[in-house]
């Protein structure tokens, strides 16, 4: 036993590379072909943290999560969760971690949702009396009482995922791994579902990586978030410094009462307008509070919204170029 104490997750300089075969000119010739999904990744995350890491497309974000998981083996590089190589010890791993990918489901599909979670209370082996007080917890917070007794082919994206989320948390994971847990959900349900995650970290102290799309969850969840960009960590800090260091700007949608010429006000620069809508924009450090009430009062107006950047958006800024013309230099 040694006496410090270790981070919860430990990556050290971790790599995956693939080896791609494409058809090349001539009709039985491949080439062989080199894919640094994860190109020398290194972070340490405590326990309890909630940390979100995110990044463009084929930036290699689930393929790093599939190594913490030990579904890929490292081709290099050295990783530990909870002390356990996820590799060599899956199984045992699988005991203490959740996983929640959101464009697929764990649960079985012709099965109603509670059949799907005896089957997993068996396959985990819960102590009966755990699984019930984890179950219950979950079926209200998550309000998934009335749906029990329904086939998951026939729920909603919305209650299919808070289904897989108490799925992944009836054995009492100390870490979860979520992947775009909120896509493709409506603004309330959403809302559900991040509520129910801070809850679940605050109360359970249980280690959350999250990897989304929507800055909004970062913004309501993570006190810390990763970007990783052609494989390789490019920032590791708070959010409000990600917008500092991208130069990032916010939108204020303004609906005005008529068609009227650009609005002119400090600290916003005019964007685009159609008709009596129009779009200024403001960094995303400063408040929007001021802007607001210059923009109210000096304006006839019927409505206002905030916009946030999304996250491509800030890591283009970020790294300089466009997402389409990052993606071209990968290929
Ligand atoms: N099994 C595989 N074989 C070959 N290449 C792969 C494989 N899995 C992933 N890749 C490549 O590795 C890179 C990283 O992919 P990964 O899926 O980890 O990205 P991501 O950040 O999760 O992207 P997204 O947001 O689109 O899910 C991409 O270039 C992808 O094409």
């Amino acid at each position: 036993m040694t006496s410090h104490i270790e981070p919860f997750i430990e990556l050290e300089n971790l790599e995956k590379v693939f080896t791609v075969r494409r058809k090349a000119a001539g009709l039985f010739r491949r080439e062989k072909s080199e894919v640094r999904a994860v190109d020398g990744i290194s972070f340490a995350v405590e326990r309890g943290e909630m940390v979100g890491y995110i990044g463009p497309n084929g930036a290699g974000k689930s393929t790093t999560i599939k190594m913490l998981t030990g579904i890929l083996t490292p081709s290099g590089g050295r990783l530990r969760v909870a002390g356990i190589d996820p590799a060599r010890e899956r199984t045992r791993l699988a005991q203490r971690i959740g996983v929640v990918f959101g464009q697929r489901t764990t649960l079985w599909w012709d099965l109603p949702l509670k059949d799907s979670y005896r089957l997993m209370h068996r396959m985990y082996r819960i102590p009966d009396a755990r699984f019930r007080e984890n179950l219950d917890r979950c079926v209200e917070l998550l309000e998934l009482g009335e749906l029990l007794d329904v086939p998951v082919r026939q729920l909603s994206l919305g209650q299919r995922m808070r289904g897989d989320i108490a799925a992944a948390l009836l054995h009492d994971p100390e870490v979860l791994y979520l992947d775009e847990p909120t896509i493709g959900l409506d603004v309330v349900s959403k809302a559900r579902v991040r509520e129910f995650l801070s809850h679940l970290n605050t109360t359970q102290g249980t280690t959350v990586l999250l990897t989304t799309h929507d800055l909004t969850d970062i913004e309501q969840l993570c006190s810390r978030v990763m970007v990783i960009d052609h494989g390789r960590l490019m920032y590791d800090g708070k959010l409000s410094g990600l917008h500092a260091v991208g130069e990032s700007e916010r939108l204020l949608v303004v609906d005005l009462e008529r068609e009227l010429p650009p609005i002119d006000v400090p600290g916003a620069r005019f964007v685009r307008s159609e008709g009596p809508r129009q779009w200024l924009a403001f960094p995303a450090t400063a408040s929007a509070a001021p802007l607001v009430a210059e923009v109210a009062a000096a304006y006839p107006l019927i409505d206002l919204s905030v916009r946030e950047p999304d996250i491509e958006t800030v890591i283009a800024k970020m790294y300089g170029g466009t997402r389409d013309e990052r993606r071209e230099s990968l290929m």
